[in-house]
């Protein structure tokens, strides 16, 4: 498909896709674009290193590649020179040929030890890796999650980590456009987690399959960057190629004085370059989807995909398709039963959705001068090592802790359970994570995704519930 000539208005997308083009798409090849950034992580690195051992391959551009490990260390605290406990020997094989493959290569590794380490989603943003106009990829579906600085960024196989990290380039057919524009301001007490489940839910779980997102209107410049990594994070779950959000004042200010991020003279001349990273008046998409987000409230899934989401103080819906059937009754729900009052065994605040300071920020705000219910579990993993020590310095790891909580080191953790934290069969969980699919938080395990505060509120109740009441409680306005 040809691209739009510079002078026709153009989409953010197509800004982004054309800076990027190394081959144009032809009907016998997709098109070659220049890939900015590689995040790695150990899951899906180690069979593309040994593809590249193979054919005696060097790494194209080590200095544009980052690593870090997350999916497979152990959270649980240690002290100091004590050696992480791996759940498997695997675990331990996949940590290791990552640190042996980035010494390899010169890639440099937020590994043990570096106060950088995180959720690669988490990490890659905070350190200022991530900026605006870069194309971004990691073998990680929810590298969308980058898309939230006005970056085009997704998720690639392992056959494609090795080609990027041979050629630092990707294959990719050109995405359709869907602007999913949200007018209004979200109210009191619903935030990014909740509109992104109402998103989805709309959508669809393949409604956005083979489009990037641009989420646009003045309830996503309300948001700040965390919110709109959140956002951008679970596009994916609608099926999305890629999430984008055009950068702002919003964006800058954030990315001021990260690590790697530029800095002085050089941020200035960013900034007027990453000002024009905005979809053009009178641009076309290929679809457009309305919300309103005052009409939102707190948002839960009561089945096993992220868009099957309802409001909180919604009943079970009425199943529409047999994979609603198959939902409810894995879930043990009935339909017309109310949501709230379900009861929880356990709650996990974590994951690159919404392990970020202002995350638990939020948790901890219903958690303070409360108790985690006798019987309940709630486990809190921060996303990063600099996520971790922001949260100690101002004590929310205490409010955790004298609330009954569990304070972890950082990593996916519960997420996706490869490293040991799961939940026991036939529990339900209130998780903050992305995907509530069918034992993915460990055998048996059933899960409710929902925001930091309806997590935390779910903890101090023992069931599902209403946050905003315990917001009311705490005197907030
Ligand atoms: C392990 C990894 C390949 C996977 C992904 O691609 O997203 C994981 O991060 C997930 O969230 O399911
Ligand atoms: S936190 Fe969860 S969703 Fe995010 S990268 Fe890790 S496993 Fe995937």
């Amino acid at each position: 498909m040809e691209s739009a000539s510079p002078s026709e208005p153009r989409t953010l997308f197509d800004k982004l896709w054309d800076s990027h083009i190394v081959m144009p798409e032809s009907p016998e090849a997709p098109a070659m674009l220049y890939v900015d950034l590689h995040l790695v992580h150990e899951v899906t690195s180690p069979q593309a290193f040994a593809m590249l051992d193979e054919r005696g391959l060097k790494v194209r551009a080590p200095q544009r590649t980052f690593a870090t490990l997350d999916h497979s260390t152990p959270t649980t605290p240690r002290r100091k020179g004590e050696r992480p406990a791996y759940i498997s020997p695997a675990a331990r094989a996949q940590v290791e040929r990552l640190e042996d493959n980035c010494a390899r290569h010169r890639i440099p590794l937020a590994g043990w030890g570096s106060s950088d380490r995180g959720i690669v989603h988490v990490m890659g943003p905070e350190l200022g890796l991530t900026q605006p106009g870069m194309t971004i990829v990691c073998g990680d579906s929810h590298t969308s999650t980058h898309g939230a600085f006005g970056a085009l960024a997704f998720g690639i196989g392992t056959t494609e980590v090795a080609h990027v990290l041979a050629t630092q380039t990707v294959l990719q057919r050109k995405p359709k456009t869907l602007k999913v524009q949200v007018d209004g301001r979200l109210p009191y007490g619903v935030g990014a987690k909740d509109l992104i489940l109402a998103i989805i839910a709309k959508l669809g779980a393949g409604g956005a399959a083979g489009h990037v997102i641009e989420y646009c209107g003045p309830a996503i410049e309300a948001l700040s960057m965390e919110g709109r990594m959140t956002v951008c994070n679970m596009s994916i779950e609608a099926g999305a190629r890629a999430g984008l959000i055009a950068p702002d004042e919003v964006t800058f200010a954030w990315l001021t004085g990260r690590d790697h991020a530029p800095k002085g003279a050089a941020f200035e001349a960013a900034r007027l370059k990453w000002k024009r990273l905005r979809t053009d008046k009178g641009a076309r998409f290929d679809r457009e989807v309305r919300l309103d987000a005052s009409r939102l409230a707190p948002m839960v899934t009561w089945g096993a995909s992220p868009h099957m989401a309802a409001p909180v103080d919604a009943s079970v819906p009425r199943p529409k398709n047999p994979d609603d059937v198959k939902a409810l009754a894995w879930m043990g729900f009935a339909p017309g039963e109310m949501l709230m009052g379900e009861a929880v065994h356990t709650v996990f605040v974590g994951s690159c959705t919404n392990a970020r300071l202002s995350d638990l920020r939020e948790a901890a705000f219903i958690m303070a001068g409360r108790h985690v219910k006798p019987g309940v579990r709630m486990l809190v993993v921060p996303g990063s090592e600099r996520v971790r020590k922001a949260a100690e310095a101002e004590g929310l790891d205490a409010i955790f802790r004298t609330a009954g909580a569990e304070w972890r080191e950082p990593g996916c953790s519960m997420c996706i359970a490869m490293n040991g934290d799961s939940g026991r069969p036939g529990e339900l969980v209130v998780s903050t994570s992305n995907r509530n699919f069918a034992g993915r938080q460990g055998p048996g395990v059933r899960t409710v995704l929902a925001s930091p505060a309806t997590a935390a509120a779910a903890a101090v109740a023992g069931a599902i519930t209403d946050p905003r009441k315990m917001m009311e409680m705490c005197g907030a306005a």
